[in-house]
């Protein structure tokens, strides 16, 4: 089947925390609309950019692209960005069943609320290894105040402004921001208006007795999540869409750029309503001049009126800084015993990429192997399939960082770094391990959890450690029975993570830490595999660069 949307994106004034301010939405929405196909559907978007002076670009997570890498959204890799007044056609194959999410690509506009949900149902006939009365999906993001156009100035700012921890979380697009708390007076009455309706809660209407598969996803800019539905065990069943074996939580952590799937059983007092709540979790929620308030949706158990406030306080879940907590969700993911796709035993190469936060001239920037990335001026795809290869740095980035002599636990000695746009080209099929090595950051006794997203691919998870990976040693405690599929797992603060994969989709592909800030900090790579192989490209994805006028 094909499913055809035709969206126009837009600036809009909108509340979703109370605050008014301008988003970017799709077809007037925030979040966007929900993509609802069957696996082998094909999907065309045709996707005209109103925003009068500015560019745009949509990337399909989880959606790996086989044979279209051109529609992968992400630009200065797979397409120019879509200009304004221009009307862009995305076409892909949702191959998939599973839970996925589409997002904005370009600059640090996802920020803005340009984004939503894919959910690929199994085709008829097929069931699935768990069964459910209801399908409901929500997305959990974290909200600022500021432009996402003021965000991305002060980042790339001398002296460094830090973006600081968001003022509200949203969930499926609705939070609440305390108005009393605003500091400086607006101009214009009612900037902060807390009857606002569009800052009502989610609500989440159950009917009492029957199981909910709750699809769980996270695209917050800067914010690790816990999630937690008061009083109500879940049953995680699935991990970027890979069934798991099933595992019961109270709560669950949940990074930028994952989604999962659990079931939710309405099995409690039906006489009252219970607190849906996201919390922040691996950075402090206040700090010295902010407070991060968590985000609540309304677990409604029909008849009760949707807005009756639960007769309880939110829960709180974990400490923000209980690590333990996070490494045990991790290693306790497991594939479903009955769709286990195991790994590839051994592996053709292994690239160690070491996460650090450095300086390029004064410039504050995040690297990998002491490279900060950038993106060039014409996308990779283009450059490489047709032969322009002196469009981007030849110089391929580091495989690997001093392993013996630096030390993962102390400020780096020197803070500078180098910055490039080259790539890593991957022999077509090949077996690849990388191992995410995370670092102290340029703050003492300071290392951050960073969700990585690779484009294009399903990974497997071999392992996590703490400390600094052994390349010897830590290999034989790889998980290669039962290791979990993904396309965005985390790094934990001082700890490394490693995973797998075949480079057998023909394309160019990002891989790069989901919080909106850090890639636009440089904190990202990209791999080429079989790029011979994609077939012409469609002109559409052309117009800048060196792409003009061919
Ligand atoms: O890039 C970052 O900058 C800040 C902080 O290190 C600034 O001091 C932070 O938490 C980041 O992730």
């Amino acid at each position: 089947r094909v499913r055809r949307y035709k969206w126009e994106v837009k600036y809009e004034y909108r509340s979703p925390d109370c605050f008014k301010k301008l988003v970017i939405a799709i077809n007037g929405r925030t979040p966007g609309p929900s993509i609802i196909a069957q696996q082998g559907d094909t999907i065309i978007v045709e996707l005209k950019n109103s925003l009068l002076t500015e560019n745009v670009a949509i990337h399909w997570h989880g959606i790996r692209q086989i044979g279209t890498p051109w529609s992968d959204g992400t630009e200065g890799v797979s397409q120019c960005p879509i200009l304004p007044g221009d009307t862009f056609i995305y076409k892909f194959v949702v191959d998939r069943p599973g839970t996925y999410l589409y997002h904005a690509h370009y600059g640090m506009q996802r920020e803005a609320g340009l984004y939503g949900s894919i959910r690929v149902a199994v085709p008829d006939g097929v069931t699935e290894p768990f069964s459910y009365d209801y399908d409901r999906s929500i997305i959990l993001n974290d909200w600022y105040h500021r432009s996402a156009y003021e965000q991305a100035t002060r980042l790339s700012s001398r002296p460094f402004q830090w973006v600081g921890e968001p003022q509200s979380l949203l969930i499926q697009g609705k939070g609440r921001f305390n108005c009393s708390s605003l500091t400086t007076p607006s101009l214009e009455p009612g900037v902060c208006n807390a009857t606002n309706p569009e800052c009502s809660p989610y609500v989440i209407t159950v009917v009492p007795g029957k199981t909910y598969r709750l699809r769980i996803s996270s695209l917050t800019s800067l914010s690790a999540l816990n999630f937690e539905i008061e009083g109500h065990n879940m049953t995680v069943v699935e991990a970027d869409g890979h069934y798991v074996e099933p595992f019961v939580v109270k709560n669950i952590h949940i990074y930028s750029g994952e989604t999962y799937s659990v079931l939710l059983k309405a099995d409690q007092d039906p006489s009252r309503n219970y607190w849906a709540a996201s919390n922040i979790v691996s950075r402090p929620p206040v700090t010295a001049t902010s407070v991060t308030p968590p985000g609540l949706a309304i677990w409604n158990y029909y008849p009760n009126h949707p807005s009756k406030s639960p007769p309880t306080t939110p829960p709180t879940g974990p400490l923000w800084n209980d690590t333990e907590s996070r490494f045990a969700q991790s290693v306790a993911i497991k594939s479903h015993k009955g769709y286990i796709h195991p790994p590839p035993l051994t592996s053709d190469r292994v690239i160690i990429l070491l996460n650090t936060q450095n300086e390029i001239d004064g410039f504050r920037r995040w690297a990998v192997n002491n490279v900060s990335f950038t993106l060039p001026h014409t996308p990779y795809l283009i450059a490489l399939k047709e032969r322009k290869g002196h469009l981007f740095d030849q110089k391929p980035p580091p495989e690997n960082y001093d392993v013996a002599n630096y030390d993962i636990f102390k400020v780096q000695e020197n803070k500078n770094a180098t910055s490039s746009n080259g790539v890593y080209r991957l022999k077509f099929n090949s077996t690849v391990d990388i191992i995410l090595q995370n670092a102290n950051t340029m703050n003492p006794n300071n290392s951050e959890t960073h969700p990585w997203h690779l484009h294009g691919h399903d990974f497997w998870v071999m392992g996590y450690g703490k400390g600094k990976f052994d390349p010897i040693n830590d290999p034989k405690k790889y998980n290669l029975v039962d290791p979990i599929m993904k396309n965005t797992v985390a790094v934990q603060p001082y700890g490394w993570t490693a995973l797998r994969f075949v480079a057998d989709n023909p394309g160019v592909w990002a891989f790069h830490c989901h919080i909106e800030a850090h890639f636009y900090m440089g904190m990202g790579v990209v791999f080429e595999e079989g790029v011979e192989k994609v077939g012409q490209l469609p002109s559409s994805i052309k117009g800048c660069g060196e792409t003009r006028g061919h």
